[in-house]
């Protein structure tokens, strides 16, 4: 492969890295409007702002998906964990909200 070459199919590659760099931002932003809603279905009636034991679930589903995807279930794991810690802030954050209205 020349240089040239080489140099057009980095462009190439990162092209895709971008379309899934979207994709991503996309998936997240949906993401967040569910937890959101979650959020004030939870202040509303009182629930506890984190669920460990539905996150554990998740973490064993997530794990499992990965080492079938060949992806470090390390690093889903730690992903979700940097999600999940997120949207649990933004429940605290509600649930205060709530409390001085
Ligand atoms: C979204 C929820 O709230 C929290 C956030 C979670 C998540 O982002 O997946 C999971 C459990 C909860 O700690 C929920 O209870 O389902």
């Amino acid at each position: 492969m020349t240089d040239a070459e080489a140099h057009a199919e980095l462009l190439r590659l990162r092209g895709s890295i971008d379309n899934l760099d979207s994709a991503l931002v996309h998936l997240l932003a949906e993401r967040f409007k569910v937890t959101q809603r979650v959020g004030e279905l939870k202040a509303e009636h009182g629930f506890p702002p984190a669920d460990p034991s539905r996150e554990q679930r998740q973490i064993e589903r997530l794990r499992a998906l990965a080492q079938d995807a060949r992806l470090d279930p390390e690093f889903a794991e730690k992903f979700l964990n940097f999600i999940v810690r997120e949207v649990v802030r933004h429940h605290e954050r509600i649930a205060a909200e709530r409390q001085q209205d």
